[in-house]
């Protein structure tokens, strides 16, 4: 006698490249993969066959996997595209429902597709900057290290400078520039290095950042500070090397970390927040220097620029400092702009990694 076939139920979803296609039927054998299918259905033993005719064309291989509940059959849509519906008949056939374990609907399933294709591309791009770059450890090393003593150098100027104030209180304002200045010298002719990073394309620092930085700190270091003894001895010193060695004390221990791919969030915190009040009264703090300096140039005439007889005898060093003075305005509009946007930039995308 012929066993009737029956229809399985069959569930449905689709991504832009895929149909998936879940058929509800326990240790199925299945034969061909078009229709027929032998299996456990509810009503039994019994032979189980259904045919969907696709709403578009679909590539000849089938992915197919027979399970104690189910089998679950893959087909590759011919042309990635999102399909309206499954079947080229408008009227849905009765065995056929949609899969809400696997359903996406079509913007859902677009961005999973996007990121897969972000995921891809990172993965290729670090392995082909680790497989391009067979220095890449020496660099690190070498910024490891170079982080490593720039924070040395400056936490010893500022535990110096914090012992001696606790110790001999506004005294000790007077002769900061005598028990620092070495080790001051010493950090900031290293810092030049940090001009020089990003041209060797060792860092993503932007160069000119790091060349208003440096040259700005240098000018006031060596110049005002370092060729004026009457300079010396001012309370302005203490000041200046105190809001430079406070944001050193965070943002090279976070370049350290950064190295070795490590990463304290308050530590973060602190590197892109504290410059907010520093850079502005470090900026206020060096334009105090100048302006003090001013003085002691023109009567010195020290640096002064020789001037053809007609116009006089030379040209005093403060006007050329009165020109810096505007120039370090516009050094600290390009600074707190590009830290403004380093910050905006760390939090964004440490924001979007969490999602
Ligand atoms: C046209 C004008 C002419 C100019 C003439 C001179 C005018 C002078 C005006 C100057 C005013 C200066 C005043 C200033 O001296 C006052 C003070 O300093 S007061 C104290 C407060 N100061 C600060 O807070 C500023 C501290 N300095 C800095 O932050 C940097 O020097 C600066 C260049 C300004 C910004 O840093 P950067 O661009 O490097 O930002 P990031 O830290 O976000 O780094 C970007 C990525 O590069 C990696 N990086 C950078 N350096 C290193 C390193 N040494 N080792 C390892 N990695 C490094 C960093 O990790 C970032 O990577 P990622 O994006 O992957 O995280």
């Amino acid at each position: 006698m012929k066993t009737k076939i029956l229809t399985p139920h069959v569930y449905w979803a689709q991504r832009h490249g895929e149909i998936y296609l879940r058929v509800e039927l326990s240790d199925a054998k299945v034969g061909q993969w078009t229709t027929s299918t032998l299996g456990h259905g509810a009503k039994g033993e019994h032979e189980y066959e259904f045919s969907l005719e696709f709403l578009e064309p679909v590539r000849p291989e089938i992915n197919h996997k027979s399970t104690q509940r189910q089998v679950d059959i893959k087909i590759k849509k011919q042309e990635e595209r999102w399909w309206d519906r499954l079947t080229l008949q408008e009227k849905k056939p009765v065995f056929l429902a949609p899969d809400f374990d696997r359903w996406l609907d079509e913007s859902d399933a677009e961005m999973e597709l996007q990121a897969k294709e972000e995921e891809k591309i990172n993965k290729i791009s670090v392995e082909s900057r680790v497989r391009k770059d067979p220095y890449l450890g020496l660099k690190r090393g070498y910024l490891f290290m170079y982080n490593l003593v720039q924070f040395l150098g400056f936490s010893w100027i500022f535990v110096n400078m914090t012992v001696r104030l606790f110790i001999l209180g506004q005294d000790s304002f007077y002769d900061t520039f005598h028990s620092t200045a070495d080790m001051m010298y010493f950090c900031q002719m290293m810092a030049v290095l940090e001009v020089v990073n990003p041209l060797l394309g060792l860092v993503k620092t932007g160069f000119f950042p790091a060349m208003i930085q440096v040259a700005g700190r240098n000018t006031i270091l060596f110049v005002i500070f370092g060729s004026l003894e009457e300079m010396q001895n001012r309370p302005v010193v203490f000041f200046v090397f105190y809001l430079w060695s406070t944001i050193e004390i965070f943002r090279y221990p976070f370049y350290m970390l950064a190295c070795i791919g490590t990463e304290w969030k308050l530590l973060t915190w602190l590197r892109y927040s504290i410059w907010i009040p520093l850079y502005p009264l470090g900026v206020i703090a060096e334009a105090v220097a100048v302006i003090q300096s001013l003085p002691i140039f023109d009567e010195t005439r020290l640096f002064s620029l020789p001037l053809p007889a007609v116009m006089g005898q030379s040209l005093s060093f403060s006007c050329i400092l009165q020109l810096y003075l505007a120039l370090m305005f516009l050094g600290l509009f390009i600074n707190f702009r590009h830290l403004y946007k380093q910050r905006r930039r760390r939090y964004r995308s440490r924001k979007r990694k969490v999602h």
